[in-house]
């Protein structure tokens, strides 16, 4: 499916997303290995109370989930969902057995978030991440603007790729919110879990790439993670049985591996993509977040920024943007939009 404004969009994808590389260009080099030459390379799928679902991704032990807990010498850093990790000790994965984590390779990106804007403590939701679909639905509940343009400053301040995910499209026509968006040049989709899912558009768009799904309750947002991922729930119960712990709520982000699809280039180890399911997430604090970079998401408008005063938050009388737009030089819609996203923490009221 086509994005919109998808050509502006292109320009930016080369200096502000990171593009994946191939296969095992993600993969983080072997650096020295003093201590711990035996740990096998692992993905963090989710978190619980201290315990770390892993998947195994060697070679010799391909998809082995295992549980796994932070070893002592790593001291206080954080493990989080999607972390690559480094694990030793006891791998086999069988019943109560316990690995231990002893390394954290670099990220490549952090989600994060903080509850609410004057939150003073910020979490990181999700390491390693390429893309942050917002799910919305189209009516049932209404769409909420300010709570998409806050998950977009989250997303652009992550360096992530955000992709409008529409549901209900069965319940309200998706126009007036992509023409609300359309000057943003955010890529979307549109779905409807009416009888037949045409899931292939969303597939092409998390084939390959590991997409964190935020929305808030009552989206669709399970309904579709179920269709795309029919294995969940089997998944998740997997987990309890490993951990020999209890049905809980968990407040923890869930990596699920994507089922291979037709539509995809089927090359073998073609990597299908994850998706990240992030129970929880109904508000994007962005206490953390340095507005500041959001117009590294607006190229167009960044080249305009040199007749600005210095540290200019370009949503000011003096901003050098007006004369740019004024000039022709780029979208007055564009500006607008920028400007409006720049507001979002000033207007909070109820998301
Ligand atoms: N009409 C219509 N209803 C849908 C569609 N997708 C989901 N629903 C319904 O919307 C309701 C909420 O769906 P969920 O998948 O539970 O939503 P959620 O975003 O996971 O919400 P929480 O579970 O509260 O976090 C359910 O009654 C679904 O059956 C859709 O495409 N069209
Ligand atoms: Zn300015």
């Amino acid at each position: 499916m086509a994005g919109l404004g998808s050509n502006r969009r292109r320009d930016l994808d080369e200096d502000d997303i990171r593009i994946r590389p191939g296969k095992h260009g993600s993969r983080p080099r072997t650096r020295t290995r003093p201590k711990h030459e035996d740990a096998r390379e692992g993905r963090v799928l989710t978190v619980d109370r201290g315990r770390y679902t892993c998947l195994l991704e060697d070679e010799d032990a391909p998809d082995r989930s295992i549980t796994a807990m932070k070893a002592r010498e790593l001291g206080r850093k954080g493990v989080v969902v999607g972390d690559r990790v480094a694990i030793v000790g006891d791998l086999s994965g069988g019943e109560g057995s316990l690995a231990r984590i002893v390394r954290v390779e670099e990220r490549r990106s952090t989600l994060r978030r903080t509850a609410d804007d004057d939150d003073p403590y910020e979490r990181i939701i999700v390491a390693n991440a390429d893309q942050l679909a917002i799910v919305t639905a189209l009516a049932d509940p209404e769409p909420r603007p300010r709570l998409i343009d806050r998950c977009l400053v989250a997303a652009y301040d992550a360096g992530l790729e955000p992709l409008l995910v529409l549901t209900k499209a069965d319940l309200a026509s998706p126009d007036p919110l992509l023409e609300m968006y359309g000057a943003l040049g955010v890529e979307h989709v549109v779905t409807k879990s009416e009888s037949a899912w045409d899931l292939d558009p969303i597939r092409a768009r998390l084939a390959g790439k590991v997409t964190v799904f935020v929305g808030h309750s009552g989206v669709g947002k399970t309904t579709l993670v179920n269709e795309l991922v029919p294995d969940h729930r089997r998944a998740t119960g997997h987990v309890n049985e490993v951990t020999g712990r209890g049905r809980h709520t968990t407040t923890s982000a869930l990596s699920l591996r994507l089922p291979p699809f037709a539509g995809a280039a089927s090359a073998p180890g073609t990597d299908r993509g994850w998706v990240v399911d992030t129970p929880g997430v109904r508000s994007f604090g962005l206490n953390h977040v340095d507005l500041g970079r959001v117009i590294n998401a607006f190229p167009d408008l960044a080249a305009g920024t040199e007749g600005c005063p210095r540290a200019c938050s370009h949503d000011e009388p003096d901003c050098g943007l007006d004369a740019w737009v004024e000039a022709g030089h780029a979208d007055p819609a564009r500006l607008y939009s920028l400007r409006r996203l720049l507001r979002t923490r000033e207007r909070d009221e109820g998301d």
